[in-house]
Formats: structure tokens, sequence, C-alpha cells
């Protein structure tokens, strides 16, 4: 699906090892999750949403070929949507790479939106990823967000506490991020590596610029697999889903 200015493309990030999981036997984003692996159940939100012109699955080098055929195993049906490419050695760089794979097959604009998603939060629901589509057409960029449940305390030396914010004005950053493609490829490669070191997400890129990133509200089930526990909870959501 077009947009008004351009193309849309969706960047499902599979390029992490998965070292806080425990070093299982594959990344994370290849573990099963009720029948199908957990970056199976992600690709197909973004393929069966209708909103994309292509879908980029960007996994470790190593997992290519791999990746290729749990897509024509587990979702054949929308194989042909997906294109498999090689991620970076850091977040960003996976960024880059889909990007870089963009524009080199397809062609980009200024209107061009690339809408980017962690591999491993599978319970993304279809009006986070609509809204995202709809903020950034309207504000350039947009993160998805919850607010924070508990007190954040900020410390700048691990041992006593500098400030507490004001929790009213806190708010915990998930995923998808999106952006006009174009403009964030611009900001990505004018970081220094002192920036690029404190680059938690893309969002940032932007916000170290003093440029607005519009807020998307997430959900509280959008969670991201990052250890062994959060597995446990999202094999229970996930049969909670089929009951
Ligand atoms: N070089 C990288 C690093 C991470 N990711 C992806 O970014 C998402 C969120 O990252 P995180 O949960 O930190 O994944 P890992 O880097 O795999 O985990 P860890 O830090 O525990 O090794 C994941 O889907 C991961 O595959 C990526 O595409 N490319
Ligand atoms: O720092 P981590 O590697 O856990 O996560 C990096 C990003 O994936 C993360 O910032 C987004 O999912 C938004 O929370």
């Amino acid at each position: 699906m077009s947009n008004a200015n351009g193309r849309v493309y969706a960047a499902v990030l599979a390029g992490g090892s998965g070292v806080r999981m425990g070093n299982p036997d594959k990344p994370k984003q290849f573990l099963m999750m009720g029948d199908k692996p957990i970056v199976v159940h992600t690709l197909e939100k973004f393929c069966v949403s209708g909103f994309f012109d292509r879908v980029i699955l960007l996994c470790p080098e190593t997992w290519l070929r791999q990746s290729q055929d749990i897509i024509n195993k587990y979702c054949s049906k929308h194989a042909g949507q997906i294109d498999v490419v090689a991620g970076g050695s850091v977040r960003n760089e996976t960024i880059m790479n889909a990007i870089n794979h963009i524009e080199t097959k397809y062609g980009a604009d200024d209107g061009t939106i690339l809408v980017t998603h962690d591999a491993v939060r599978p319970f993304v629901t279809y009006r986070v990823i609509e809204e995202n589509i709809r903020a950034v057409e309207k504000y350039g960029a947009c993160d998805t967000v919850v607010p924070a449940t508990d007190t954040i305390v900020e410390s700048a030396n691990g041992e006593t506490i500098s400030v507490i914010p004001d929790r009213r004005m806190l708010y915990q950053g998930q995923t998808p991020q999106s952006f006009k493609m174009q403009h964030l490829k611009k900001l990505m490669l004018s970081l220094s590596e002192d920036e690029k070191a404190i680059l938690t997400d893309a969002c940032k890129a932007l916000v170290l610029r003093g440029e607005s990133v519009a807020l998307v509200r997430g959900e509280e089930s959008n969670i991201k697999i990052t250890y062994p526990q959060d597995m446990r909870i999202a094999l229970a959501l996930v049969e909670g889903q089929s009951c």
C-alpha cells in the first residue's frame, strides 16, 4: 500500500544474537512459540496488515539461508512479499542495511516511509502499525510508547539516586519506530562515534538533533522477548490467544 507521497516498507529486525536469553542453540527470534518461530509470528502481522509494499527481514548473515527456509516452511503464503537481507553488527547498522537494500532494489524518495520493528515483539497489533504510518505522514517520525508504570530512578554513579523524574512525563519505548526513510538515513550518517555509542534506538538519532518525534500509544502486551522469563510470558500469551 503506497501512501499519498511514496512507498511504505517494513524492516523486521532479527539480526541480533540473543545473549541475554542465555545463549540457546539459536538466536531467540528463531525459537518456537506455539506452532511457529517467533519471527514468523512477527512477519505475519506485517504481511497480513496489507499496509506494506515490501517487508524486509534482516537476519544474522549466517542465518540467511535458514531464514529463507523458515519463511518457505511456516509463512509460504507471504514469501513473495518478503526480502531476506543480512543485518549488521549493531541494531542501527541493521536498520541502515534495510535502508540501503530498499534504495538499491526499489529506489526511494522523500515520501518513502520505513516502519522498523523488533522481530522479538511478536504481539504488535494492527492498530499500532497503522497508527505508526499515519503518524509519520503527519509528523515525519514516531515512536511507540506506553506510560511508565514503575517510578523511574536515575543514578549517575550506580550507587545513589541523582534524581527521580516526574513519572507523568515518562514513557517506555517500544517498537515500531517509524520514519521518513531518507531523512533517517541522513541523520544516521551524521552521527559521531560518541553519539552512536549512546543510541539505544533509532528515534534517539532525531532527538539528538532536536527534531520532534510523535508518540503512538503502544500496548502493555507488546513485550520484547529479552530474557528467559519473557519467553515464558510469551508462551502463555500465545496459548491464551489460541484458546
Ligand atoms: N545487530 C542487531 C542487534 C539486534 N537486532 C534486533 O533488534 C531487536 C531488539 O534487540 P535485542 O532484544 O537487544 O536483541 P539481541 O541483540 O538479540 O539481544 P541481546 O542484546 O540480549 O544479545 C531484536 O529483534 C534483534 O534481533 C538486530 O536486528 N541487529
Ligand atoms: O537496549 P536493548 O538492546 O534491550 O533494546 C534496544 C531496542 O530494541 C529497544 O530500545 C527498542 O525495542 C525500544 O525499547
